[in-house]
Parts: C-alpha cells; sequence; structure tokens
C-alpha cells in the first residue's frame, strides 16, 4: 500500500521537525493539495511551497489540483517539481481536452492522474482509462481536510480496479479523503493502491499513522 500523507495539515510552525518525521516514517509520497479558491471554497498552496518541500525530502510529490484551470496550473507544478499531476473531471468541459492535458503531462515527464468528486459517476472515466497513470477517487467533497469518509467511494475503487486490471494494470487507484486506520481498511478490501490521509496523519504520531495504513 502506498501512504501519501496530505501536507494540508501538515503544521506549518513546525515544518523542518514535521518534514523529518514525514521522511523516516515510510511513507512513499507526499499529497499537495492546490486549491485556488474557485473550483473549491479554499485556497492552499502556490509552487512555492512545493519547491520547500522538493528541496527537503526525497519522497514522490503527488499534487492533486482543486482549480478552474488544470491546464494552466499542471504547468506551474510540474516546473515546480511535481511527480504526479492529478486533475478534476469536473473542471474540463470534454474528453478530448483531458487526453490532450495528460498527453502534455506526459511530454513533460510527469505522471497524470484524473480526479473524481463524490457526485461524479465512475462511469465517466471508462473511455479514459488508458490515458492516466492514476485514478483519484474523492471520498469527500473537495476543499478542506477533517471531513468524514463517504462509503459511496467503496463501490467506485473497486470499479475502476476492476476494469483497469483488463486494459490498464499498471494505473494506480488513490482516495482521499477522511482516511484513518478503519476506512483506510475498507478502501485496500475494495482494492485501492494509494491512501492519502491529512488529518488522520498529522493528529496523531507521524511514523505511527502512515504504519497502520500502510498494514
Ligand atoms: O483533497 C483533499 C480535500 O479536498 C484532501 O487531500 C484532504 O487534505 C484530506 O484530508 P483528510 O480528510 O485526510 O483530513
Ligand atoms: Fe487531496
Amino acid at each position: 500500500m502506498i501512504v501519501s500523507p496530505s501536507v494540508l495539515s501538515l503544521d506549518y510552525s513546525r515544518f523542518p521537525q514535521q518534514i523529518d518525521e514525514l521522511n523516516k516514517s515510510g511513507a512513499q509520497w507526499l499529497h499537495f493539495d492546490v486549491m485556488d479558491g474557485h473550483f473549491v471554497p479554499n485556497l492552499t498552496f502556490g509552487p512555492d511551497i512545493l519547491k520547500a518541500f522538493v528541496r527537503t525530502s526525497p519522497l514522490y510529490k503527488d499534487v492533486h489540483l482543486m482549480v478552474t484551470d488544470p491546464a494552466f496550473f499542471a504547468d506551474v507544478f510540474l516546473k515546480a517539481g511535481a511527480d504526479l499531476v492529478t486533475f478534476h473531471y469536473e473542471a474540463m468541459d470534454n474528453k478530448a481536452k483531458m487526453k490532450e492535458l495528460a498527453a502534455h503531462i506526459h511530454e513533460a515527464g510527469g505522471k497524470a492522474g484524473i480526479a473524481i468528486k463524490p457526485a461524479t459517476d465512475a462511469a465517466v472515466l471508462k473511455d479514459l482509462l488508458k490515458d492516466f497513470d492514476l485514478f483519484l477517487v474523492m471520498s469527500v467533497n473537495p476543499g478542506f481536510g477533517g471531513q468524514k469518509f463517504m462509503p459511496l467511494a467503496l463501490d467506485k475503487i473497486h470499479t475502476l480496479r476492476t476494469w483497469l486490471n483488463d486494459v490498464n494494470p499498471d494505473a494506480l487507484v488513490e482516495v482521499d479523503g477522511g482516511i484513518n486506520a478503519q476506512t483506510g481498511a475498507q478502501c485496500a478490501q475494495a482494492g485501492v493502491d494509494v491512501l492519502v490521509a491529512g488529518s488522520y496523519v498529522f493528529k496523531n504520531d507521524i511514523t505511527t499513522a502512515v504504519r497502520s495504513l500502510q498494514k
């Protein structure tokens, strides 16, 4: 299981200690929630914050764009050091543009992911399965950390993992929102590959929480 702690919940007044703990925790990825105040009613990081993590952590940089202009911000965050850029299905109005942006991310040397909100059916992704490296199932409405896990994500994880096993077995399924040891185990059972966890990791001992998700 890949664990991707969401640095939205990190205590920035203790950045050096927290990054040191994350680096030693056994987590493989770090998750960056980029919110623009338009696609979601909240504002978070620009690229300079990602650059600070690139300088201080070898972990894989998993960037989750919650923005209305993913094509613009994909380039901004790739240049800042993102390894994977995931944008929302709901932020674009046609699939040709989504495929084009995935190809552009690949040309820039990154991996491409696509995310769906809780209200979006997994079926919309059926003709995009070969174009992306990662499929992100949101288990809360995007915008804020600390919300309750929505069990409707479990069916979507199972469905996507089953479809991908046939046509793109190397692609990953990621879940994000309300993940703790219990909901993480339910998602693992449904076939998820990557668990994002924010408040659960940072409100507890970081290493203990990460290890409990890897079990
Ligand atoms: O994308 C988001 C929220 O929009 C997430 O990545 C949250 O940061 C997860 O936080 P928790 O639900 O784990 O506290
Ligand atoms: Fe996220």
